[in-house]
Order: structure tokens, then C-alpha cells, then sequence
């Protein structure tokens, strides 16, 4: 018997940042939007914990006691006091260290996995309390849709989305690690106040009317110039997205994936085309958003 759950990626449509708390965390106002790349993570009874991983970024991917799906499957049989005893095989599409919380949606994939497989019973409470243990990105890749992140983006609050969105994502030639651009932030933010993150009311606005132009006028994230510090070859992705008529360029998150708000599916494919021809980029995806929560898609409780 086995359980597979399918899992999105996220773009931070606003991403703003306060000044670094006294445990090393910051304060955001995270805006959330779950977007059509999926990871799926399927567990099945073994003698032991184990992770495999298949996929083009799978190399990167850690099998051992630090995987997010790993931990996950740790904490729900801690809770219940049984052994973590699941192969958990991981499908990955989302990059790897792109800003794109593929490790969070594994992490959550697996939590709602194995409390499916072992009758857990845990209810939606527990398993949001368990996701924001394993990673302040962890609740958002259980529900999807959209919300907002508040605290260090683990406190959430759904939020309305009025239409589809068109994305095009461009991934980078490395990764970058999310400390790393928290500590450039910190860095570059040295001698300036920094304001208390707080959401647009533009944005949220756009968000649920599904507006794309207003979604365009508002999107922002903080991180981008510290990305952009440790990544600077990503300036020119960006440009050619813009060049090929995005409404909008971002770096996703932490980076150094780039995401580029597209007017509709004709404009998205001529922004993919574009970009793929830059040589600016390893690879490139469309996709469309708002993106359902983790799903159980195979297997005894599968709809
Ligand atoms: C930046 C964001 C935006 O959604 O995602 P990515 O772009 O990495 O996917 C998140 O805040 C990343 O969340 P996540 O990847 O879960 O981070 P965590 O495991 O909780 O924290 C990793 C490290 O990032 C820094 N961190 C994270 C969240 C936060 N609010 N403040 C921080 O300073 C801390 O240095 C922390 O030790
Ligand atoms: N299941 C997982 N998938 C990917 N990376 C993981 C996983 N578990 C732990 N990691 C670690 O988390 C780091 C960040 O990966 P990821 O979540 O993909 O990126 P990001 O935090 O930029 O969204 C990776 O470099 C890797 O070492």
C-alpha cells in the first residue's frame, strides 16, 4: 500500500522584510501564491526511513535525516509515538535552492502522506503546528491558493484570488541558500531604519479582482537586491523577460529563480521563447497560478 501527494511550488508576489529578530529570524509580510509545478511524494511501509529522489535537480537533493520529507515523517511519528518506518520517494519538478520552496512542499507532501498511511488522525491544526516546526515556508506548500504570511511566514491568512495568473519562471545555473540572502539583506540594510513589513493594499487588491496590470504595478520583494548582490548575472534575465513583454520581473523569493508575470497564455509562451533563447537561464517553465494546497492523489484516500 502506498500514498502519494501532490504538492505545489510558490511565487512571494510581495516580499517584505523587517529588521532581524534577536533569533536570527525577520519579520515578513509574505505574500503567497502557489503556482502549477508540482513535487510528488509518495510513501509506502518499509523496514526503516529511506528517501530516493528522481528528477533533473535529484542530485541535489539531500536522502538523509535532513530532508524536509525525512523530518516530517520523524515529527508525525514522534507525535504518535511509532517508527518512522516509510520509504518516501520523492518526484521533483520544482528546483532545487530556486526560491521556489520545493523543500517545503515535500516536507509538507510527506506530513500529509504519512498521517494518510499510518490513520494518523492528526487534524489540520496539528499538521499546520508540524509544518511551521520544519520550516517557516512549510504551512503555505500544505494549503496553496494564496495567503499571507506574517511572523517569520508561518502565520497565515487565505487570501481571495479573482482569476488565473500566467507565470513564466526562468531557473538559474546555480542555486542560492536562503540564509545566505537574508545575511546580504541584513548586510546592505546596515545604518538604515527598516520600516515593519506590512502587505500592500494594492496588491491584495489586484490578487482577488485577478487583475494582472494592478498585480504588476504591485508585486515587490525585498530580498531582490541582496539576490541580485550575490547573483549578479540575474539582472540580465530579467531583461529579457522584460524585453519579451512581461508585465512584471521578479527574482522568486530568496532566488535565484526569476519570475515574469505574463498578460495571457500567448504572451507567456513568447516570454518562455524568449528567455530560453537569452542564454541567460538553464531552464524555463510556464505556469499558471493560483495552485491547490498538497493533495493526495494516489492511493486508498485518494478523491
Ligand atoms: C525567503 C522565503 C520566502 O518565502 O522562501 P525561499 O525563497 O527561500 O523559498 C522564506 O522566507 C524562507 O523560508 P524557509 O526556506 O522555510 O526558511 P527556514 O527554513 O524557516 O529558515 C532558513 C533560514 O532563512 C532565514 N530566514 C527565514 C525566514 C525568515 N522569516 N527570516 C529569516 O531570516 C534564517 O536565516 C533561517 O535560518
Ligand atoms: N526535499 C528536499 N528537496 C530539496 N531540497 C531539500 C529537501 N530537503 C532539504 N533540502 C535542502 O534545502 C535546501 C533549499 O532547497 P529548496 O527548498 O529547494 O529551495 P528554497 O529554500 O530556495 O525554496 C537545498 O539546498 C537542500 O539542501
Amino acid at each position: 500500500m502506498s500514498v502519494t501527494v501532490r504538492v505545489p511550488a510558490k511565487v512571494n508576489v510581495q516580499l517584505a522584510v523587517g529588521a532581524a529578530r534577536p533569533d536570527g529570524f525577520h519579520d515578513l509580510a509574505n505574500v503567497f501564491l502557489a503556482v502549477g509545478l508540482y513535487d510528488e511524494v509518495t510513501v509506502s511501509p518499509a523496514d526503516e526511513l529511506r528517501v530516493t529522489c528522481e528528477g533533473p535537480d535529484a542530485g541535489q537533493v539531500p536522502l538523509d535525516g535532513t530532508n524536509l520529507a525525512a523530518r516530517a515523517a520523524v515529527a508525525l511519528a514522534g507525535r504518535r509515538g511509532i517508527e518512522p518506518a516509510v520509504h518516501i520517494h520523492i518526484a521533483k519538478d520544482i528546483p532545487v535552492a530556486g526560491g521556489m520552496a520545493g523543500g517545503s512542499a515535500d516536507g509538507a507532501g510527506a506530513l500529509l502522506a504519512c498521517n494518510t498511511l499510518w490513520n494518523a488522525g492528526a487534524s489540520r491544526a496539528e499538521l499546520l503546528a508540524i509544518c511551521a516546526d520544519l520550516g517557516s515556508d512549510v504551512p503555505f506548500s500544505l494549503v496553496g491558493g494564496a495567503a499571507l504570511g506574517t511572523g517569520r511566514g508561518e502565520q497565515l491568512t487565505a487570501l481571495e484570488v479573482g482569476g488565473t495568473f500566467h507565470w513564466v519562471f526562468a531557473m538559474a545555473e546555480r542555486g542560492l541558500s536562503t540564509p545566505a540572502v537574508f545575511r546580504e539583506f541584513d548586510r546592505l540594510a546596515e545604518g538604515r531604519d527598516i520600516p515593519e513589513p506590512v502587505a500592500s493594499p494594492d496588491l491584495l487588491d489586484a490578487l482577488a479582482k485577478g487583475d494582472p496590470e494592478a498585480l504588476a504595478a504591485a508585486v515587490s520583494n525585498d530580498l531582490q537586491p541582496a539576490a541580485l548582490s550575490l547573483f549578479p548575472e540575474l539582472a540580465d534575465t530579467l531583461d529579457a523577460g522584460r524585453g519579451a513583454g512581461a508585465l512584471a520581473a521578479l527574482v522568486s523569493g530568496s532566488g535565484p529563480t526569476t519570475a515574469f508575470l505574463a498578460r495571457d497564455p500567448e504572451s507567456a509562451t513568447k516570454i518562455a521563447d524568449v528567455l530560453r533563447a537569452s542564454g541567460t537561464c538553464r531552464t524555463v517553465r510556464t505556469a499558471t497560478a493560483p495552485a491547490p494546497g498538497a493533495t493526495v492523489t494516489g492511493g486508498p484516500a485518494a478523491r
